[in-house]
């Protein structure tokens, strides 16, 4: 068992949406408090912990002794980690668990982990009972800055990513920065994309400050708090906006319509995690936004530059087979991307730049500028 951490100074970033309003705390040590916080907002509640195998091997003990220590009851369900438990079989075998724990409608739900755990718990949470609530304990870097925040809670279907689930907003989220520090490197790197991404879409300076800063936030410390802190603060007020994405929301999916369609495409699997697949598709906006004229070829190469310089992929080359199979073709690429969220009377929606720090949201895209785009970037 990791040793008990202690309180730091926490950051309280609220997301403000009326009557389901709820706090991001963040800091160093916050899981050690969060029994006193979940007593604190339901006293007498009961809790089951959704969690995955490796997570549960650090830090399932210490969010136990904490629910612990405050009186607060809790049962386990544990499933195996990656996009392999953000299934149907996934959703089943937590529901049931849920169901045999007999979380009741005005228990808590807690997620401990990643986004596939956010994602299958709280979506889970908002089926139980027709909803039950949840609070969110994310474990990796993308599930502190993004995942855990906005409630988007989901599975993936394998026609594509997050195609089922619900609008399910957590009523409490708890970040401890410490508990990223047995993330491996390759998964830190990956949520740091959506980190980058908070930069590109709508603050040049934050997206600046990250070019000098970004080795300081993987050493932990007071960088990596205000890269986190800044990232839920940009998501909170596009949340409190647009929940239901009817809008501006649809800016967070900067790099999504083709990193979905990778993620798809190489089968949910290790070979290209999340937050890669969002590396490539925000480099691929962003070259395709050049190619549109919208912003100028050096803008492009620095968003690409910095990636690369965070240990990023940025290339379809870059996927893992990609010189044995040839990844996919566009049409097929093409195919999964008609899938996506945003589409709209089967016409395609991006997520487009304007300059570093200004995304826009382009309606009616016609396919077959992208078809040629996609196309010119398989060949290369
Ligand atoms: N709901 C949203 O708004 C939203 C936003 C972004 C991404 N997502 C979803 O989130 C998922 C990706 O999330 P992720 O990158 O966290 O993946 P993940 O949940 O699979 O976690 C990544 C890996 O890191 C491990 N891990 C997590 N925390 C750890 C820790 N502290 N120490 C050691 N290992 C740890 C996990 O066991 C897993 O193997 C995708 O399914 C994506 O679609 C959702
Ligand atoms: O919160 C949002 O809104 C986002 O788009 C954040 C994304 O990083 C995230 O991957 C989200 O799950 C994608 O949403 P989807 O609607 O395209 O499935
Ligand atoms: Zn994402």
């Amino acid at each position: 068992m990791t040793a008990p951490l202690k309180h730091s100074d926490p950051i309280k970033v609220d997301v403000a949406l009326g009557d389901r309003a709820y706090d991001i705390v963040i800091g160093r040590g916050v899981l050690a408090s969060l029994g006193e916080r979940v007593a604190a907002l339901r006293p007498g509640v009961r809790t089951a912990i959704v969690t995955d195998r490796t997570v549960a091997k650090y830090w399932l003990e210490p969010a136990e002794a904490s629910l612990a220590a405050s009186g607060i009851p809790t049962s386990r369900i544990v499933v195996e980690e990656g996009e392999i438990s953000k299934t149907y079989a996934g959703l089943e075998k937590v529901s049931e668990a849920l169901i045999a724990a007999k979380i009741e409608r005005n228990d808590l739900v807690i997620a401990l982990g990643g986004g596939v755990v956010g994602d299958l718990a709280g979506f889970a949470a908002a089926i139980l009972r027709r909803g039950v609530d949840f609070v969110q304990v994310p474990t990796s870097l993308l599930a502190q800055v993004d995942s855990s925040v906005g409630g988007k809670t989901g599975i993936n279907s394998p026609q594509g990513k997050n195609l089922l689930g619900a609008f399910h907003q957590p009523v409490l989220v708890i970040a401890d920065t410490a508990v990223l520090d047995t993330l491996s490197p390759r998964q830190f790197r990956a949520g740091y994309a959506e980190v980058a991404k908070y930069g590109v879409l709508g603050d040049e300076a934050f997206f600046s400050w990250l070019e000098k800063n970004h080795a300081d936030i993987v050493k932990g410390g007071s960088a990596r708090e205000h890269a986190i802190a800044t990232s839920c603060r940009a998501k909170a007020a596009i949340v409190a906006r647009d929940e239901r994405e009817t809008g501006e929301r649809a800016l967070l999916n900067l790099g999504h319509t083709f990193g979905h369609a990778l993620e798809a495409v190489t089968g949910f699997s290790d070979r290209l995690f999340h937050g890669e697949g969002v590396a490539i598709g925000m480099t691929l906006a962003a070259q395709f936004s050049a190619k549109l004229g919208m912003i100028g070829e050096r803008e492009a190469a620095r968003i690409e530059r910095h990636l690369i310089e965070a240990g990023l992929p940025t290339r379809l080359q870059d996927i893992a087979g990609f010189a044995q199979e040839g990844l996919a073709d566009a049409d097929a690429l093409m195919a999964l991307m008609a899938q996506d969220k945003k589409v709209k009377r089967g016409k395609l929606t991006f997520i487009l730049l304007e300059a570093v720090g200004r995304a826009v949201i382009a309606k009616d895209v016609e396919p077959a500028p992208v078809r040629d785009f996609l196309k010119e970037k398989l060949a290369q």
